[in-house]
């Protein structure tokens, strides 16, 4: 393999956490760079025979098209008693488990799906651990376009400093799934992830936050070490 470190540890950690996903399960797939290998490598276990009778519950259109892709056969929440296990990505992940999500601006619907399974594994390259949330991502807040201005302003009393997320390769600010805009936040120090989260949640306009508090299980990290790429869980 000839791919540079980080696309070598999320490889690895995809792969790893696709390895845990049993046959007859219903398996949340989340969005992201790291996830997409987990996708891709379930959908090659299904392909050989080693897997059967998974049903995906996708995240996002990314989601959608990468199932899709590698022949996932997805339903809806709809159809579902329950989620078995999620897969999926994060920002930072700090030593009680907890995350930030949605540099990807999935973060509302990975929410929904990753709180629902029995099992939510996230899967991180190394770069992504941190000692306090907010160390080196901008927390992602989705917002409903009419009350972005109300809502910055409400963010700017509780001490954060806000920016519209822009596109990239399109004009004008990202559009979620949903239709709505993200608000990154600048926080100095995450103390009391728990707490901001709600607050943050209760602002009129505010659908959902990036801060995961308490969902993940398990957190397994991609390494490379002496240029041998490895996968440590905590
Ligand atoms: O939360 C997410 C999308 O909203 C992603 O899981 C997160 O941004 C990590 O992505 P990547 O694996 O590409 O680094």
């Amino acid at each position: 393999m000839n791919a540079d470190p980080v696309t070598l540890m999320k490889q690895q950690v995809g792969y790893a956490a696709a390895a845990k996903v049993q046959s007859n399960s219903i398996v949340g797939l989340g969005t992201g760079s790291t996830t997409a290998y987990a996708i891709q490598a379930i959908g090659e276990r299904l392909q050989s025979g080693d897997l059967q009778n998974i049903k995906g519950i996708p995240t996002s259109f990314q989601a959608i098209v990468l199932a899709r892709q590698y022949g996932i056969p997805l339903v809806t929440l709809d159809e579902v008693e329950k989620i078995d296990i999620a897969i999926d990505g994060a920002d930072e992940v700090d030593p009680q488990k907890n995350l930030i999500k949605g540099g990807g601006a999935a973060h509302t619907q990975e929410k929904i799906v990753d709180s629902l399974a029995d099992q939510f594994i996230v899967v991180v390259d190394s770069g992504k651990l941190v000692d306090h949330l907010g160390s080196t991502f901008l927390l992602p807040v989705e917002v409903l376009p009419m009350a972005v201005t109300p809502v910055m302003k409400a963010i700017e009393k509780l001490g954060g400093k806000p920016q519209l997320r822009m596109g990239v390769k399109k004009a004008g600010p990202v559009v979620t799934d949903q239709g709505n805009l993200v608000i990154d936040v600048k926080f100095d120090r995450i103390d009391q992830p728990a707490e901001l989260e709600k607050t943050l949640n209760n602002l009129p306009g505010v659908l959902e936050n990036g801060l995961f508090v308490g969902v993940a299980d398990i957190i397994m990290v991609g390494e490379v070490k002496d240029g041998q790429p490895s996968v440590r869980e905590f």
